[in-house]
């Protein structure tokens, strides 16, 4: 299958994966070559973003060292001061081998004193091939550079999680090849990599789709928001329901807001108590309360926002009779605990924040991108996990990073905020993972449109109209 290209320049590709490309990608051309066009992509971005000065290339002995002795060939033949360090020579009769014999240039020693002595150093250490944490002498030569670009990845960031293996430096510039790595967006590592170049270095594109790659940059292209049509009414543009808790009613409201201020075409509140109070909340919203299974037999009210308000009780009247009346739902909140596990199973999409997330499905080592895909593949359920790079995760295997949020996000209610509009897309016919990525987009970017504020989940509902119209003008632009 040939994807859409703005949709595969959003691919994330795992160091794994980068083998396979790779080892495709050889059939078409020499290893060697790849590794002299990304060196070269990395002398440029260098020559392009500094001015002459005097550099120290440090090499590792994999194909990471490659590059670096590629860079200071390349840097030097334009007239740079150039030195490599090595920590280790790579083994004879490696491509990393061939760059090595072809740099005659100056030598130094892989240690503090040569980093003081460069202006700026070009972390050629590890890249995709780090296999352990990095020891102490390594990371005491690293941490000596003030002024640092690293190839493919700072040395020490793993490129498929984004945790740092024992100590990585923090890089002005990082260039990466063919495409971005997930640790260049998860957190810690994102706030590792400073300016990410990414540099065609030749790979044929055709390699990326004949491979399964499902990992994703959350960002418009890789779903479309249906545009306000001429011939829209409200039951096209979507019914969205909220389940309104008794006592606690402030979650229930702003989610019922939200779904109000991004565009669902009627927003109804089922209220278990406190009917005035939610009917007050908006002139907009529909309030109903009584027999709530009676409520449930119109099936024009297909999808439900469950979980934000709720007791106990109150949940799990709802959740069982939505689950018995087929309804989409938007589980959050109280919704999810491991005691409602088989309930959870039957919701079209949950949006656990780590702790909920470990309520749920107990405690998980290092890769969350793989213990969130796993969660979804086990609940047959979209799993939004909430945090400042949240991630979308699909249980046919497809899982969508987000780095468009920043942390005026971290407000009271903002999660129930999150939970409005994924109902809104859902109730437009959206098709639920792709609806849950468009809608953790537009939440981030409410909040970038306040910020030179301090917005409160209301604020942050003003905003979502906007923001769902910047989604497509990003992509019309
Ligand atoms: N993708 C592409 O298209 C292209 C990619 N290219 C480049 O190739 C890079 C990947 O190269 P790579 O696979 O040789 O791995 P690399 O990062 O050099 O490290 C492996 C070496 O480091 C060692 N080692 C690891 N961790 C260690 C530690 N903590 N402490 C000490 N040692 C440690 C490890 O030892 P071992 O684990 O085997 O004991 C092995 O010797 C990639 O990042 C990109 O820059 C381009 O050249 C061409 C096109
Ligand atoms: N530092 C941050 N950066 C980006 N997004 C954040 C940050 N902190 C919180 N968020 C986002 O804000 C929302 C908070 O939701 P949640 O934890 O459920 O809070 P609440 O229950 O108060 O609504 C989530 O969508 C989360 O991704
Ligand atoms: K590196």
């Amino acid at each position: 299958m040939q994807l859409k290209n703005e949709k595969t320049n959003l691919l994330l590709i795992n160091p794994e994966e980068m083998n396979q490309v790779d080892k495709i990608a050889m059939q078409y051309l020499p290893v060697l070559t790849l590794m002299e066009n990304a060196g070269l992509a990395v002398a440029r971005a260098i020559m392009q973003f500094y001015k002459p000065c005097k550099i120290l290339v440090l090499c590792g002995p994999g194909n990471n060292g490659g590059d670096g002795y590629v860079v200071a060939h390349i840097l030097a033949n334009e007239g740079w001061p150039v030195k490599v360090a090595s920590l280790k020579p790579p083994e004879k009769g490696t491509d990393a081998y061939k760059a090595f014999v072809q740099w005659n240039g100056d030598k130094t020693d892989f240690n503090i004193q040569s980093v003081r002595d460069a202006d700026l150093v070009v972390d050629a250490v590890f890249g995709a091939g780090l296999s352990r944490d990095i020891d102490d002498h390594i990371s005491s030569v690293l941490k000596a550079a003030d002024h640092l670009v690293a190839i493919d990845m700072p040395s020490g960031v793993d490129g498929k999680t984004g945790i740092i293996r024992g100590y990585a430096p923090h890089a002005e510039l990082t260039v990466t090849f063919c495409r971005a790595k997930a640790g260049h967006y998860l957190l810690p590592g994102r706030e590792y990599i400073g300016k990410l170049v990414i540099a065609n270095i030749g790979i044929p594109e055709n390699i990326l789709s004949e491979l399964s790659i499902n990992t994703w940059l959350n960002e418009p292209g890789l779903w479309e928001l249906p545009i306000a049509d001429v011939e829209d009414y409200k039951y096209h543009r979507g019914i969205v329901n909220v389940v309104g808790g008794g006592t606690v009613t402030g979650a229930a409201r702003l989610s019922a807001l939200a779904a109000s201020s991004c565009g669902a075409g009627l927003v109804h509140i089922f209220a278990f108590g406190s009917r005035d109070l939610y009917l007050l909340t908006s002139p907009c919203f529909m309030v109903d309360e009584g027999d709530f299974t009676d409520t449930l037999q119109d099936k024009r009210r297909k999808v439900w926002v469950c979980g934000p308000g709720l007791t106990e009780d109150e949940v799990k009247i709802s959740l069982i009779n939505l689950i018995k009346t087929n309804k989409t739902i938007v589980a959050d909140a109280s919704a999810l605990t491991k005691e409602n596990f088989d309930l959870l199973k039957q919701c079209a999409v949950i949006t656990p924040h780590i702790g909920e997330f470990k309520r749920i499905f107990g405690d998980f080592k290092d890769c969350r991108i793989e213990a969130v895909k796993k969660a979804a593949s086990i609940l047959n359920t979209v799993v939004i996990l909430k945090g400042p790079d949240t991630l979308i995760a699909s249980p046919d295997g497809r899982v969508a990073v987000n780095c468009h949020a920043n942390a005026r996000l971290a407000t009271a209610g903002s999660g129930d905020v999150l939970t409005g509009v994924i109902a809104t897309l859902l109730a437009c016919g959206m098709e639920v993972w792709e609806a849950s990525c468009a809608a953790v987009w537009i939440h981030g970017e409410a909040a970038f449109l306040h910020n030179n504020s301090w917005p409160n989940a209301m604020d942050l509902i003003h905003n979502l109209g906007k923001a769902r119209d910047n989604g497509r003008y990003h992509v019309e632009k």
